[in-house]
């Protein structure tokens, strides 16, 4: 199936090792979920790349699965084409406006689910992502088209519910009709998700086709959970993509422990110098200290409320210590502030109300900050 149908905003490694590798996959199993466009909102320069590679990347999967050593890569080219937002907005606006499109995918980090402040009804494009979305859907609402499916990617609970909230605030804000508000609540799903893959670039040592500027390399494990609202069409229907009722516990095992891990290492292994998480869980000290965080400090506090909290952190120690990957901790760094108050201070604040004492480790890490690691 050769129609757009998917509306991606970013195309940044994980969403081309993960979006776009299941789209690929699926499609490639006769489920025609048709062809992504990326829409580039920062100036990272990915679009010219990906259209320069005519949207064509490879996915390394590399790593151990159930004792087995995977090392597989494959080709994507679901991706039509990529457009940059500021230079490129007319052609997004009638993309917007197609009868193919049924799906919004988004991915645009801690920093893309906020408003801007004085955002202009008029801009072409707007500045905050959520009032862009809005200026998109408006225009296919007053295009009399059927709503899409907006499937945000970013690691904030419940996802989808923020993102609809920041539409609704920016539209309120716009004084925008009754009519179009009732059209995005009614005619628009949107699916709240959780994710999880490590995903990072090419490691140095990695020599195949090094022609490929846009090549990631992933690990074996992947879950993507969605909740389960009816879709606008075809959805990749793959083993690693799971349609639940409430994807809430999923994102609470999997951002407290797995993303809290990756965030507080970084208060062990940026001051050694170390720069990936590799090469910082080759030091025992560090390890022992990260075992200790997990086993004594963030597991006690989600028994009894995720399943197996204790099995998923040990499967969490052995997906770090993948020897295939080369996840540097600058890239955990970035947004830190942001990610210490999702991914670590609620555990923080669970603990003291649960214990009835402070978690040692825990302030050890909410205290550090990388920019200062290096000074
Ligand atoms: N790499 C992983 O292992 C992994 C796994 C799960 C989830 N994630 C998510 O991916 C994000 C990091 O992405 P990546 O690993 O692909 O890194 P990346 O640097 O390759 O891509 C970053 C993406 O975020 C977009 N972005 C950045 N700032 C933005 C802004 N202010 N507004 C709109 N979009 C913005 C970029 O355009 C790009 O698409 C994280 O926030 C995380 O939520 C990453
Ligand atoms: O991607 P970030 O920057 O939000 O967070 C860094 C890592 O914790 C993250 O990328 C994990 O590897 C990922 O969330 C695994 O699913």
């Amino acid at each position: 199936m050769s129609e757009e149908t998917i509306l991606q905003f970013g195309g940044g490694r994980f969403l081309r090792a993960f979006t776009d590798l299941f789209v690929q996959q699926a499609n490639e199993a006769g489920q025609e979920i048709g062809q992504v466009v990326v829409l580039q909102s920062t100036d990272s320069g990915y679009a010219e790349k990906l259209n320069a590679q005519q949207g064509r990347f490879h996915v390394a999967v590399r790593g151990i699965d159930r004792g087995e050593r995977v090392d597989t890569i494959q080709e994507v080219t679901c991706v039509q084409r990529a457009l940059i937002i500021q230079r490129q907005w007319e052609e997004i606006v009638a993309l917007a406006c197609s009868p193919h499109l049924r799906f919004v995918i988004s991915n645009t980090t801690e920093a893309g689910l906020t408003l801007a402040a004085d955002d202009a009804r008029d801009a072409r494009p707007p500045a905050s992502f959520p009032a862009r979305l809005l200026t998109l859907l408006r225009a296919r609402f007053e295009a009399g088209l059927r709503g899409v499916a907006i499937i945000p990617c970013e690691l904030r609970e419940r996802n989808a519910d923020l993102l609809l909230s920041l539409v609704l605030s920016q539209a309120k804000a716009w004084q925008e009709r009754e009519a179009l508000l009732r059209w995005l609540q009614e005619e628009c799903v949107w699916i709240n998700t959780l994710v999880d893959r490590i995903v990072t670039d090419r490691p140095p040592n990695y020599t195949l086709f090094p022609e490929d500027l846009l090549l990631a390399v992933a690990e074996p494990y992947a879950l993507w959970a969605l909740e389960n609202k009816p879709l606008p069409g075809p959805f990749p229907d793959l083993p690693p993509i799971l349609r639940v009722p409430n994807v809430e516990p999923y994102f609470l095992r999997k951002v407290r422990i797995l993303n809290g891990a990756h965030t507080a290492l970084l208060s062990q292994a940026m001051p050694r110098g170390y720069q990936t998480v590799q090469e910082a869980l080759a030091d025992s000290e560090v390890l022992t200290w990260l075992k200790r965080l997990l086993f004594e400090e963030i597991v006690p506090t989600l028994e009894g409320r995720v399943e197996d909290p204790k099995t998923f952190a040990e499967q969490v120690l052995e997906r770090f210590a993948n020897p295939f990957l080369h996840h540097r901790l600058t890239d955990i760094a970035k947004n830190h502030r942001q990610k210490v108050q999702v991914r670590l201070l609620p555990t923080y604040e669970e603990y003291k109300a649960r214990f009835g004492k402070t978690p040692p480790l825990l302030e050890q890490a909410i205290a550090f900050h990388p920019e200062g690691a290096f000074s």
